[in-house]
């Protein structure tokens, strides 16, 4: 699904009204009306509802809203904010329609306005993506007046106070929703972790927009699907055998760090990689044939870290280098002999693998094109240098991997993936009980794993990131997010695959 900037949004909707065709007003009743519908079905009449509208169409939509609901036998009030400013037109023409016995409010400020019951739902209806400035006076007083209450509060389109795709400053007013429900395409600004946090639980509804624009539009900016991630998955064919799935080498560990090696060749095998070597540290040798005894050990000269790869390398169709690793001047010297030689087989690096590429400008010139890297936050920060925000640390990650020819994963809450074209794909599975040691090194024996099937390398991300954090949710849902361990993202995954598999 794609993204939309806030001027294709409007384009998408100039497109509708002129080709459909269908009047502005009308418009507008239908985003209402799904809005509406979504609302019913998910609080019952016994919930007042507190209606905020700006004086936009997001203020317009909330006026719909408050007249639909208010025939369907719901509790309705509305607060009028600012609006003796310049009002839009389908604003008019919707206040004019609102019932008399709905209460309206003209707040000039929030002085003296007494809180709304907490078991009510507020409607956020004061500015959407028409929003082109901080939030000041009266708006921002009625921002902080939300913000107060107990109430539930629901968001049209998106939390008033935030850009659907630029930064806001740090500390100006924004609503802070629990639920933002999003007209036809979620914004860019659900996905960054600065403004991400306002926008609580998205759901998008769909409006009608036209679907011939949408499929021409243009955009680097997509959400990774359910339907994606499942269009991607290849079934087992029944005369196959274990070298139909290639062979996998992950390459890490040192002393005190075998874990993290061992993790990512539990979670390669549970991708169903035909076989699966590892190479580690003398140190390790004992460990990881007891803890994963379906792979295959390789072992270092060296005790305690890696200073070598294996010579015959045409041998595996994936090699992932990192977990545990270490940054042994060995290791990297290891590294940039191996971008040095011939070409390797396709690499999947992450942890110190990338911390070695980032301390070393020479051997990340040498990085084999269509490698996939997964650093977190600070491991691309160490590689691509600090981001001044959110959607900077996405250009930064455009520009990485098109020089580079590479395809990048940035973990996050929503994992992005960036294609040497400029594509970025984010994430929509995992919780936050991932965020805990061991989980990135799960991920990097999925993806090392898939590569070695013969998976593309963009297809292995989208693929292992939605798996990853399926398997999560799902581990989730019987351990709870504060228990859930690395481990257990292996253990989930048969499942993930299963339910991925499943049609709805
Ligand atoms: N295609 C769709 O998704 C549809 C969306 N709808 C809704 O329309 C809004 C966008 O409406 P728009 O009138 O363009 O913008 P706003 O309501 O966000 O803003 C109104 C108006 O206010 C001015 N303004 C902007 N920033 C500020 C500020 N900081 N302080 C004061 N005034 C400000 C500016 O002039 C804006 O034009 C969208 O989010 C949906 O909710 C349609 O209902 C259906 C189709
Ligand atoms: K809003």
């Amino acid at each position: 699904m794609k993204i939309l900037t806030a001027a294709q949004t409007r384009d998408a909707d100039a497109y509708t009204i002129a080709q459909e065709p269908i009047s502005s007003v009308n418009l507008m009743e239908r985003a209402a009306g799904a809005l509406v519908k979504w609302l019913e079905k998910h609080y019952s009449p016994d919930k007042p509802f507190y209606i905020f509208c700006g004086p936009g169409n997001n203020g317009g939509d909330g006026l719909a809203a408050a007249r639909l609901l208010h025939q369907d036998g719901y509790d309705v009030e509305v607060f009028l904010v600012g609006t003796n400013q310049k009002t839009s037109p389908d604003f008019d023409q919707n206040l004019q329609r609102l019932p008399q016995e709905i209460t309206v409010s003209h707040l000039e400020t929030t002085v003296g306005v007494s809180d709304v019951s907490p078991l009510g739902v507020i409607l956020d209806g004061l500015f959407g993506s028409g929003l082109s400035r901080p939030l000041e006076g009266i708006y921002a007083e009625a921002v902080a007046y939300i913000n107060r209450q107990d109430a539930t509060v629901v968001a049209i389109d998106i939390p008033s106070g935030l850009f659907a795709d630029a930064p806001i400053q740090e500390g100006s007013p924004v609503v802070e929703a629990d639920m933002t429900l999003s007209f036809e395409q979620p914004k860019l600004a659900f996905f960054l972790p600065a403004s991400g946090a306002f926008v609580g639980e998205w759901h998008v509804l769909p409006i009608g927009l036209h679907s011939e624009f949408l499929e021409q539009v243009s955009s680097p900016y997509h959400v990774l699907t359910k339907e994606k991630a499942q269009s991607i998955l290849k079934p087992r064919a029944k005369f196959s055998h274990k070298g139909s799935y290639g062979h996998a080498l992950l390459v890490g560990g040192s002393y005190g760090k075998m874990g993290a090696v061992t993790l990512a060749a539990h979670a390669a095998l549970r991708t169903g990689v035909g076989l699966l070597t590892v190479q580690v540290p003398q140190t390790g040798y004992g460990i990881l044939q007891t803890a994963v005894p379906e792979a295959m050990a390789l072992t270092d000269d060296l005790d305690r870290h890696l200073s070598r790869f294996p010579e015959d390398l045409d041998r595996f169709q994936c090699l992932g280098i990192g977990p545990g690793l270490g940054q042994h001047e060995d290791s990297r010297l290891a590294l940039e002999t191996l971008f040095r030689g011939q070409l390797p087989p396709p690499l999947v690096l992450d942890a110190d693998a990338l911390n070695l590429l980032a301390a070393d400008r020479t051997i990340r010139q040498h990085l084999p094109p269509d490698s996939i890297l997964t650093p977190h936050p600070k491991e691309f920060e160490r590689l691509m240098g600090p981001a001044t925000h959110d959607f900077h640390r996405l250009q930064l990650l455009q520009d990485f991997c098109s020089e580079h020819s590479c395809y990048v994963v940035l973990k996050g809450a929503h994992s992005c993936i960036g294609s040497p074209e400029g594509t970025l794909y984010f994430n929509t599975t995992g919780n936050p009980g991932m965020a805990t040691g061991g989980t990135g090194d799960v991920l990097t024996g999925i993806l090392t794993g898939l590569r070695a099937q013969g998976y593309s390398p963009l297809d292995t991300c989208l693929l292992g990131v939605y798996l990853h954090g399926l398997a999560g949710d799902l581990a989730a849902e019987q351990e709870g997010q504060a228990s859930l361990i690395a481990s257990d993202l292996y253990t989930y995954l048969g499942a993930a695959f299963k339910k991925l598999a499943e049609k709805e």
